[in-house]
């Protein structure tokens, strides 16, 4: 499986601001790269801090890649995937709708009703891991249903865990005009940290996309 983690930050390296509230840090034509990257991917995916902060639909948004997707004999949009422990995901979350299918990947631990109601909802759950989402275990269950391609989209401590478990192959990021701030303020890469075994970056282009700066990397 290739995996590609695309996000937005501010100049000071901040997703969100300290209320975690979404914020539009990319321009049109941004948000357009962003769109026509769901769209070449089999999946999307975002942690559940992400669903309950942003409610995303996580659909491809132009028709006409839309139907491209359809005329390649693939569903319209590409699968949703969540990251959700314990399943926190709301029943009426866009992320559920019947516009593309879903996953949620969640633990042992989570409780087996809410695992009917999220099932009755339409998602497919996949448990993998004991507390927590064993992320290569849940990823390669998925790779065994055919996605090959998943764009992850955030927030920072889901990405943080897919760099800790080297899962990684492609990192862009597009870092806009604006300042947020805040300790608290949600960053690329949250979670416990590194303190050593940094993972490293190599540099595949640079572009300046409306008013900031896209930059794209391979991991090492
Ligand atoms: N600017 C941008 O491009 C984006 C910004 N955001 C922002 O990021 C914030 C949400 O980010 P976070 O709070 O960091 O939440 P998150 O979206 O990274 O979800 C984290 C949650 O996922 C679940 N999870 C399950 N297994 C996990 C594992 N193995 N590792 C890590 N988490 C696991 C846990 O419940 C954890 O609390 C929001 O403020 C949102 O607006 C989110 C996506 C993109
Ligand atoms: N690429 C990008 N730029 C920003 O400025 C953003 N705030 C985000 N946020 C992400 O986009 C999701 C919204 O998706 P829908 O348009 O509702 O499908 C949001 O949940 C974040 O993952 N991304």
């Amino acid at each position: 499986m290739h995996v590609v983690v695309n996000a937005a930050m501010s100049a000071d390296g901040k997703l969100s601001t300290r209320e975690r509230e979404q914020v539009a840090i990319s321009g049109p034509d941004d948000f357009d790269r962003v769109d026509a990257l769901r769209a070449e991917s089999d999946a999307v995916m975002v942690g559940v801090g992400t669903v309950l902060a942003d409610d995303p639909s996580l659909t491809v948004d132009d028709d006409a890649r839309r139907e491209r997707r359809r005329n390649a004999g693939k569903p319209e949009n590409p699968a949703r995937i969540v990251a959700d422990s314990r399943i926190r995901t709301p029943t009426d979350a866009r992320v559920l709708d019947d516009r593309a299918e879903t996953y949620l990947l969640t633990s042992e631990a989570a409780p087996q009703d809410f695992v009917a109601e999220i099932t009755e909802s339409g998602a497919e759950v996949i448990a993998a891991g004991d507390q927590r989402v064993d992320l290569a275990a849940a990823l390669a269950e998925l790779e065994s249903r055919g996605i090959d391609r998943l764009m992850v989209e955030g927030g920072g401590e889901i990405i943080f865990s897919l760099f800790e478990a080297e899962l990684v192959d492609e990192l862009s990021v597009f870092v806009g005009p604006t300042v947020i701030g805040g300790w608290k303020a949600p960053t690329l890469a949250d979670g416990d940290g590194f303190v050593d075994d940094f993972p490293e970056l190599s540099l595949r282009d640079v572009d300046g996309v409306d008013d900031g700066v896209l930059i794209r990397w391979d991991v090492c």
